[in-house]
């Protein structure tokens, strides 16, 4: 099982979506930036420097959501955790994602999502209703 940080990032009631590139695994799917746990990393650890790598910013945790598992079609299991957060610091440089955008929580189910978001897009529009 990979275990897979990814952060829900909010400003002004929106939520960072960023879509991942056509030479990504699962190219042009929507995510939460994140990534791979490298070994002996906390989880908070890692999410900080992901989101650094990707998004060029820094980013503060308000509090961790619960995780999703899903086996991908290469069999593959990516356990998902997921982490509400602020920024600290706002100019967003996109290094590996197409593109970004600023979703408020009733317009998330319009995203084509990574099959593992799915289960975790869904419980976040309901806690915010
Ligand atoms: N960061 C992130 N990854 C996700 C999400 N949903 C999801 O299925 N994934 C998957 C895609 C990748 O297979 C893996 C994260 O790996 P990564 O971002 O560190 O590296 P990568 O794209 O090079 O991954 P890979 O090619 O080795 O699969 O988790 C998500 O919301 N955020």
């Amino acid at each position: 099982m990979i275990l897979v940080t990814c952060g829900i990032i909010e400003l002004d009631g929106k939520i960072l979506c960023a879509q991942r590139s056509e030479k990504m695994n699962l190219p042009l799917k929507w995510e939460f930036p994140g990534g791979k746990v490298e070994k002996d990393e906390d989880l908070e650890t890692c999410l900080k420097r992901e989101i650094k790598e990707e998004l060029g910013v820094e980013i503060k945790v308000i509090e961790r959501l619960p995780f999703s598992t899903h086996s991908y079609p290469n069999n593959k299991v990516i356990k998902l955790i997921p982490f509400r957060c602020s920024l600290q610091t706002f100019e967003i440089d996109l290094k590996e994602h197409l593109k970004v955008e600023w979703a408020s929580p009733t317009d998330l189910s319009r995203y084509d999502w990574a099959d593992a978001d799915i289960p975790i897009v869904q419980n976040y529009i309901q806690s915010s209703q």
